[in-house]
C-alpha cells in the first residue's frame, strides 16, 4: 500500500500542497487530476523522492521513503517517467531498454575483473527481458532504430518498458498520453491494465478525461495544492465542484 499523509510542499512562501493525503492499495490504477498549477507533478515529485515535504509522511508498505533521495525511492521500487520522455536519443531503442535495467552484475569494477562469467550471464538474461518487453510494447521491430527517431507516443512506451525492466512496484506516470495518437493510447491503457493485474500499484497524472475513466479505479482531484475530491471516475465527474474548477474549464 502507498499512503501519502498531510504533505505540505512551499516553494519560497509559495504552498503548492495543503496536507495532501491519498492511499494507492496493490493491484490499482489512481489517477490525479487538477488544472494546471494544482501540484499533480509536485505530488509525484515528493512521492518520487525528488522533493522533501516541509510536512506529512510517505510510506510504501508501511516503511517511509527517502525524501529527497530518487536513487533510493527507485531502489525500494517506485519508478517514475515524465511528461517529455528522458532518452538517449543517439542509442537505440534496445539499448536504452538495457539501460533501464537494475542491478547491472557489470555496474561495479569488482565485478567486471572478477566475476567476468556472472557479468556476461548476467547481460545475456538482461538483454533477453529487454527482448521480451520490446515484443510486449509492440515496438520490437524498432529495436535497432534510434530512440530519437520514435513518434512521441512510442517514446512514451518506451519509457515506461525502461521502468518495467527495473520491475517496479509502484509506477508514477506523469501524462502518458499527452501529444499520443488514440491507437497508441489504446495500447497505454492495455499496458495499464496489464500492469494492475500484476499487482502494481500505479499512479497516473492525466488531462486526458477518457483515458482515466478507462483506467482508474479511483481518482484524487487537486486545485491550488489542495485535495477537492476524490472518487470512481463516475464520481468525480458527477461532482459539482470539480466540474465547477476543472471538468467545466474550457479545454
Ligand atoms: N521548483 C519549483 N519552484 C517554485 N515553484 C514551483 C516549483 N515547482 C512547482 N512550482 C509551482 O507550484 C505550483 C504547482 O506546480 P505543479 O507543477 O505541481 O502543477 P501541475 O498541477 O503539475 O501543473 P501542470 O498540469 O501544468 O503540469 C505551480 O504554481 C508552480 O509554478
Amino acid at each position: 500500500m502507498l499512503r501519502v499523509r498531510d504533505v505540505s510542499v512551499s516553494f519560497g512562501g509559495f504552498r503548492a500542497l495543503n496536507a495532501v493525503s491519498l492511499e494507492a492499495p496493490p493491484a490499482s490504477i489512481t489517477g490525479i487530476i487538477g488544472p494546471n498549477g494544482s501540484g499533480k507533478s509536485t505530488l509525484l515529485n515528493v512521492v518520487a523522492g525528488v522533493y522533501v515535504p516541509d510536512s506529512g509522511a510517505v510510506t510504501l508498505n508501511g516503511h517511509p521513503l527517502a525524501y529527497g533521495r530518487p536513487e533510493q525511492v527507485a531502489a525500494a521500487g517506485v519508478g517514475r517517467t515524465f511528461q517529455v520522455p528522458r532518452l538517449a536519443h543517439k542509442l537505440t531503442v534496445f539499448q536504452n531498454m538495457m539501460a533501464g535495467a537494475r542491478d547491472q552484475a557489470g555496474e561495479g569494477v569488482f565485478n567486471l575483473f572478477l566475476r567476468p562469467g556472472a557479468v556476461a550471464r548476467c547481460e545475456k538474461e538482461i538483454a533477453s527481458r529487454a527482448e521480451a518487453m520490446l515484443k510486449r510494447l509492440g515496438l520490437a521491430h524498432k529495436a535497432n532504430d534510434y530512440a530519437g527517431s520514435l513518434s512521441g507516443g512510442q517514446q512514451k512506451l518506451l519509457t515506461m518498458g525502461m521502468l518495467l525492466m527495473a520491475d517496479p512496484a509502484v509506477l508514477l506516470l506523469d501524462e502518458p498520453a499527452a501529444g499520443v495518437n488514440p491507437v497508441l493510447i489504446e495500447q497505454q491503457a492495455a499496458l495499464l491494465h496489464e500492469l494492475k493485474a500484476e499487482g502494481r500499484i500505479v499512479l497516473l497524472i492525466e488531462h486526458n478525461m477518457e483515458m482515466i475513466a478507462n483506467v482508474c479505479d479511483r481518482v484524487f482531484v487537486l486545485d491550488a495544492g489542495e485535495l477537492i475530491a476524490s472518487g470512481t471516475p463516475a464520481q468525480i465527474r458527477a461532482d459539482e465542484r470539480v466540474v465547477r474548477s476543472y471538468l467545466g474549464m474550457p479545454a
